[in-house]
């Protein structure tokens, strides 16, 4: 294998046999758990708290150790370079250069030329007046960034009605499109690939509404946002209504690129540069601050310690702000994609589990799903709280309880309650001895799970940049560590191809040899008219 097949590193030795890593998860395993230091980390505005995660100097240094032994420095520089760090793709992951300031290179011309492009075509919609929704069609990596940034800062209203399509389920683009008026709505169909079944499909089904409602040149409110901008134009885009990115903007990293556009068009243009400006800010600190004070350095490594030390298999993500309701899905894409791999860069079986399971919630909706399990189930997880210092809305006391609520769920966590401790508190109440001592049982807490805490000033475009960029940071820290490429995703295009020939049989009538006998089955009662 050649240096560029692996991603232009050396072939590393597996994780697991790293006596760095060793010495890493010996000094894990000897933390103290129980949050006796305060630990308060600061990049771009946001805060993040370690204090209740595992922590000790021999552990810090530790954690020093394995980055110099994984090549960290290298990596972060061939990141911030743009070279080929997705090594089976042979492509750059070039994220930070869509939200430089002064793009790096010889991506500088093009970025600039394109973000340029987007806000004067933002202006003259704006000066036009002429549509009042866009239905924004596009999935995975063309979706939920814009979505999340929309619903996130447009909590209170948006400029025009906004509303987002991507299942292929035929009652998403039905709801999406239901009571618009055709022809005040722009559509906007957004795919890197532009091939995207998903995608194509629910806007060939949005450009028949068009036509439907007598318009007679419905191309001209179709807007493509793509890397593949012939395909765009085989479909039918005029070339003015198609903004590019490029094959090293990742899908899950694409939001500050002309993915961005249904944030400009629901918030401003100044909201999509406010969001690249707070990632920028974020991308200088990871490039500079020394590891020990790097922030999505030391959750990357507090990271590690919770899978592969502690061998919690998940993690949950609590945000602690309604307006973040698609921040879970977000990350989740971001997180799974990106490190749900089972073989390192070299092709080996990875010797330590990778990424961890993502999931949660907005508190304080959690409380009353999941926190349960958080709190007394055998496994349990580390859990990221996410809070804004002051809130936008009028209501001091909501936000008390909402602050209240969150730390409160943190030391619950953390402190736990043992069964000799409620045992006493329950003995003045209960004069059945036994039966206090069973109660206790029942109501106690093990304690010692961890948590992170990160704070924003409050929820405007630079922080919730600065916020995404450091989940992006700390997952490409992880994949150097874990020695997997986190830039590619070929789990799913196995899946997108069996379900291309499954839906040719379903078209055909003919079942195709070698199924397993379920989807076979399945497959013949669809063709025969449907279960
Ligand atoms: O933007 P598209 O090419 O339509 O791709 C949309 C999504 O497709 C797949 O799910 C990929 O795994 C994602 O990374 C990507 O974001």
């Amino acid at each position: 294998m050649t240096e560029r097949e692996s991603g232009g590193a050396r072939v590393e030795m597996p994780l697991a046999e790293l006596p760095a890593w060793q010495a890493f998860a010996e000094a894990a395993g000897q933390a103290d758990r129980r949050g006796g230091t305060l630990r308060v980390l600061q990049a771009a505005g946001l805060s993040l708290d370690l204090s209740t995660q595992a922590q000790s100097p021999a552990l810090r240094a530790a954690g020093l150790a394995l980055l110099v032994a994984r090549d960290f420095d290298d990596w972060r520089s061939r990141l911030l370079q743009g070279s080929a760090v997705n090594g089976t793709e042979q492509r750059a992951a070039w994220h930070t250069a869509l939200r430089a300031e002064e793009p790096p290179g010889m991506a500088a011309a093009k970025v600039r030329d394109e973000q340029d492009r987007l806000r004067a075509f933002v202006r003259h919609l704006d000066a036009e007046g002429r549509f009042d929704s866009v239905v924004h069609i596009g999935i995975g990596g063309s979706d939920w960034g814009p979505k999340l940034v929309v619903a996130a800062l447009g909590y209170a209203g948006t400029r025009r009605e906004m509303r987002f399509v991507a299942n292929i389920d035929g009652h998403a683009i039905e709801a999406g499109l239901l009571g618009l008026d055709p022809h005040r709505t722009l559509v906007v169909v957004s795919s890197k690939s532009f091939t995207t079944v998903e995608t194509m499909s629910n806007a060939q089904r949005a450009l028949q509404w068009l036509r439907e409602a007598g318009i007679a040149e419905p191309w001209a409110q179709v807007v493509a946002v793509t890397a593949n901008p012939e395909a765009a134009r085989g479909m039918g885009v005029a070339p003015e209504r198609i903004f590019r990115f490029w094959e090293w903007a990742g899908g899950r990293y694409s939001v500050w690129s002309s993915i961005g556009l249904p944030i400009a068009l629901a918030l401003g243009a100044e909201a999509l540069d406010g969001l690249r400006q707070g990632a920028a800010a974020m991308d200088e600190h990871f490039a500079t601050a020394p590891p020990e004070n790097n922030m999505p350095v030391q959750m990357a490594l507090t990271g590690l310690v919770n899978r592969n030390v502690y061998g919690y298999a998940s993690l949950n993500i609590a945000p602690y702000d309604a307006r973040l309701m698609h921040l879970v899905p977000y990350l989740q894409q971001l997180e799974m994609e990106s490190l749900g791999k089972s073989v390192d860069r070299a092709g080996r079986p990875v010797s330590l589990p990778t990424g961890p399971v993502v999931w949660g919630m907005p508190g304080t909706d959690g409380q009353h799903t999941f926190f349960q399990w958080l709190h007394q189930g055998p496994e349990g997880a580390p859990v990221d709280f996410i809070i804004c210092r002051d809130a936008d809305h009028p209501f001091p006391e909501h936000h008390r309880l909402l602050v209240a609520n969150c730390l409160a769920q943190r030391e619950a966590l953390l402190k736990g309650k043992s069964a000799q401790t409620l045992q006493a508190e329950l003995a003045a109440k209960e004069p059945d001895a036994a039966r206090a001592a069973w109660l206790a049982r029942h109501k106690a807490h093990p304690g010692g799970r961890p948590s992170s805490l990160i704070v924003l000033p409050r929820l405007n475009a630079h922080a919730l940049g600065a916020l995404l960029a450091l989940y992006e940071h700390k997952v490409f820290v992880q994949g150097v560590l874990w020695g997997i490429n986190p830039f590619d995703q070929w789990g799913v295009e196995y899946g997108k191809i069996l379900a291309t020939g499954i839906a040719a049989e379903l078209t055909s009538g003919r079942l195709a040899e070698g199924h397993d006998a379920s989807t076979a089955y399945w497959v013949a009662q669809w063709e025969n008219g449907g279960v």
